[in-house]
């Protein structure tokens, strides 16, 4: 009897593109290098990130934006660490937004599923990227997102007032689209409102389908973060 791939049905009928965008210079972090290239756990941060999509069963086409004058660095450490992952690296742009811009240009298909995800979620779960292109496969959209766990307040004119955290999904990534409507939204012009993919996608008219995040996809922003993913990869917590 022929054993099942357990590669989902999705990606035998479509192509799948992962766009790992890591053109940022990380100032928040205020590291020697942007936060991308940073050890964790002795290998770059970037380098946990490709792991992630080349282990989920999607097995995406990996498109790597970084700034043109990283680029050799990034080939420095490849070669380094053995890292033998296959992906393309293009240029970065001035904000995420042409990052992805300049990514989605070098994308023809328009029947293909394509997930955005930030290089510095090192985190994410092969399970979890797998989950949003099946998403997309069905709604056109799929936003990885994380119910509040703590109460939220929201603060106006300097008086707060509790909000029903049950309504409040903090947003992570991957965020992964229907190719032709992911490139259609990104042509409309940038505006500092689009901080993400799901953003600019709803600017154009579409409705988002959200899929449960996890706690352990951190966005590495500032110095403790990393000593947090660290402590998820060494799975150090200790109850005392
Ligand atoms: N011009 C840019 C800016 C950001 N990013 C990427 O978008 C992701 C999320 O952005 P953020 O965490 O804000 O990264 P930085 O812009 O590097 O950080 P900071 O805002 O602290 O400078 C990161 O993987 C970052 O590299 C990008 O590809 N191109
Ligand atoms: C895309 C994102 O990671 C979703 O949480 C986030 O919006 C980008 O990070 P930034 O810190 O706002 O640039």
């Amino acid at each position: 009897m022929p054993t099942i791939d357990p590669k989902s049905q999705i990606s035998n009928l479509k192509s799948t593109y992962a766009i790992i965008v890591a053109g940022g210079s990380g100032s928040r972090m205020q590291s020697a290098l942007p936060k991308q290239f940073i050890a964790l756990c002795g290998e770059p941060v970037l380098m946990h990130t490709i792991k992630a999509f080349y282990n989920s069963q999607s097995s995406p086409q990996i498109i790597l934006a970084l700034n043109a004058g990283y680029h050799e660095l990034w080939a420095e450490l490849c070669s380094k660490h053995n890292f033998t992952i296959p992906h393309t690296v293009i240029a970065g742009g001035k904000t995420r937004f042409h990052s992805v811009k300049n990514a989605l240009g070098t994308i023809d298909d328009a029947d293909a599923l394509i997930a955005v995800h930030d290089a510095v979620r090192p985190l994410v779960s092969p399970d979890t990227i797998d989950e949003t292109y099946e998403c997309a496969a069905k709604n056109g959209t799929a936003v990885v997102a994380l119910k509040s766990r703590d109460s939220v307040r929201q603060v106006a004119n300097g008086v707060s007032a509790a909000l029903n955290r049950d309504s409040i999904y903090l947003v992570q990534t991957p965020q992964t689209f229907q190719s032709a409507l992911l490139k259609k939204a990104y042509q409309q012009p940038y505006t500092d409102n689009f901080t993400d993919d799901a953003s600019v996608v709803e600017q154009s008219g579409v409705v988002i389908t959200l899929v449960e995040g996890s706690y352990s996809n951190i966005k590495i922003t500032f110095p403790d973060d990393i000593i947090v993913a660290g402590a998820f990869i060494n799975k150090k917590a200790t109850i005392c």
